[in-house]
């Protein structure tokens, strides 16, 4: 892959230059929780613009279903992104239309504009290759070059993940550049045990690289919405709590095959349960009820581990020579439900071994809970998009940038 530098070296003076980030930042509101992945990328903006590039940053926000959405809106992040780098950041109200032409016209050298959401337009995640081309076609008119930067979303084949770059000459940005070569170690040789910590909420997605993990981990730990369809499989009621019913049958593989390798299986053996999603926005008090983990009422839903589980997991981090940790284990967002989140993350940082935390929300949550983000060994900006790295699959945003 070409380096950011060597496009430099190339000269980008007065180019217009596509850097597709990840900028999917937890929001309340309109209001900013964690700017980690803001401040991630901002390195390779700057030192584009710098030397004298028309910088035009894109990026997706949330899941919206393919037109505009304003509570996904990109604008608080220009506004912050502007911050971090000490300069005006123009924004886009549109992608590819009115605005987004005239905002990138408008952009004198070393200046640096936010397009909105690329997922308020259809073309950007669809199926067919037509239409992500159609997108990816009337991005490419914007700029000269790519920089793709965006490591979060890299495991998506998406217009501006994947199409765009062969439209364009392209290089990869430094932030990706360093997500590689941290995970890379992570696919040599670790040092053991081996533990992979899996929660977090995108159970469907996830589930799937377990079938992998079984071959290269000693000890796997499943919290968060990850745990429930483990614990229907093996029988238990699990009430209202997240659950990919489609899943039981791979799950009660995936745990027999883990019996016959010899890889320890963890799963929760209590839990923190509610009838009520809590309120995120007032954090008023849940009042939760910890139940044994065979034991959910079926009016309940399963929002955090609980103590005997933080305490399990605690143990089985100690002796970790190396830990993978993406997906918190509960709800952490609300105080109540923020516990087995804490507990893991002080699990990672009292074992002597190499420490990674992936994904938006688990990098931010460690960050929001108050710990040291630089006393981890690395804390990677993606969580699927390392997850599948770990996995050895070939990821469309990292494929469409080689040379
Ligand atoms: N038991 C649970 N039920 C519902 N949501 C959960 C549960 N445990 C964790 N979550 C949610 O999972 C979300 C993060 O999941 P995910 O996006 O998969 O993680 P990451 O962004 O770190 O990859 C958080 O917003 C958290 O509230
Ligand atoms: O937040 C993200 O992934 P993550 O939750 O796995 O870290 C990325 O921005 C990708 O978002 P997507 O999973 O909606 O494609």
């Amino acid at each position: 892959m070409k380096t950011i530098d060597e496009l430099i070296q190339d000269g980008v003076e007065g180019k217009r230059i596509f850097v597709r980030a990840d900028l999917n930042v937890p929001l309340a509101g309109t209001t900013i929780t964690d700017d980690g992945r803001i401040r991630a990328v901002a390195p390779t903006i700057a030192k584009l613009a710098a030397a004298g590039a028309k910088v035009i940053v894109a990026s997706h926000l949330g899941r919206p279903k393919g037109a505009p959405d304003p509570q996904f809106s990109l604008a608080p992040a220009a506004a912050r992104l502007g911050e971090i780098l000490g300069k005006q950041v123009s924004f886009a109200t549109d992608t590819v239309g009115d605005s987004a032409k005239a905002t990138v016209a408008a952009l004198a050298n070393g200046e640096v504009t936010l397009l909105e959401n690329l997922r308020f337009n259809a073309g950007e995640t669809s199926k067919d290759d037509a239409e992500r081309g159609a997108f990816a076609d009337a991005l490419a008119s914007l700029a000269d070059l790519y920089v793709g930067d965006g490591f979060g979303a890299v495991h998506r084949k998406h217009a501006s993940v994947f199409d765009l770059p062969a439209r364009l000459p392209h290089a990869a940005g430094d932030l990706i550049a360093t997500e590689v070569g941290v995970l890379k170690k992570l696919t040599e040789d670790v040092a053991r045990p081996y533990v992979v910590v899996l929660g977090g909420a995108k159970v469907s997605d996830k589930l799937g690289v377990i079938d992998n993990l079984l071959e290269k981990a000693d000890r796997i730990l499943i919290g968060g919405g990850m745990s429930y369809t483990f614990l229907k499989a093996k029988g238990h009621e699990v009430g209202i709590s997240l659950l990919q019913e489609d899943q039981i049958p791979v799950c009660l593989e995936y745990l027999a095959r883990a019996e016959k390798r010899g890889v320890e299986f963890v799963l929760p053996v209590d839990v923190l349960v509610s009838a009520d999603f809590p309120d995120l926005k007032t954090k008023a008090p849940a009042n939760p009820e910890l139940v044994a983990s065979d034991a959910i009422p079926a009016d309940k839903e399963g929002l955090d581990i609980g103590p005997k589980t933080r305490e399990l997991y605690a143990s089985k981090l100690a002796d970790a020579g190396t830990v993978f940790w993406n997906g918190p284990m509960g709800v952490f967002e609300h105080p109540d439900y923020a516990n087995g989140t804490k507990a893991v993350a002080q699990g990672l940082l009292d074992c002597d071994g190499f420490t990674v935390v992936g994904g938006g929300d688990s990098a931010a949550a460690v960050r929001t809970l108050g710990f040291d983000e630089n006393a981890f060994g690395h804390i990677s900006t993606g969580g699927g998009a390392s997850l599948e790295y770990l996995e050895g699959k070939t990821l469309p945003g990292l494929a469409a940038l080689e040379d």
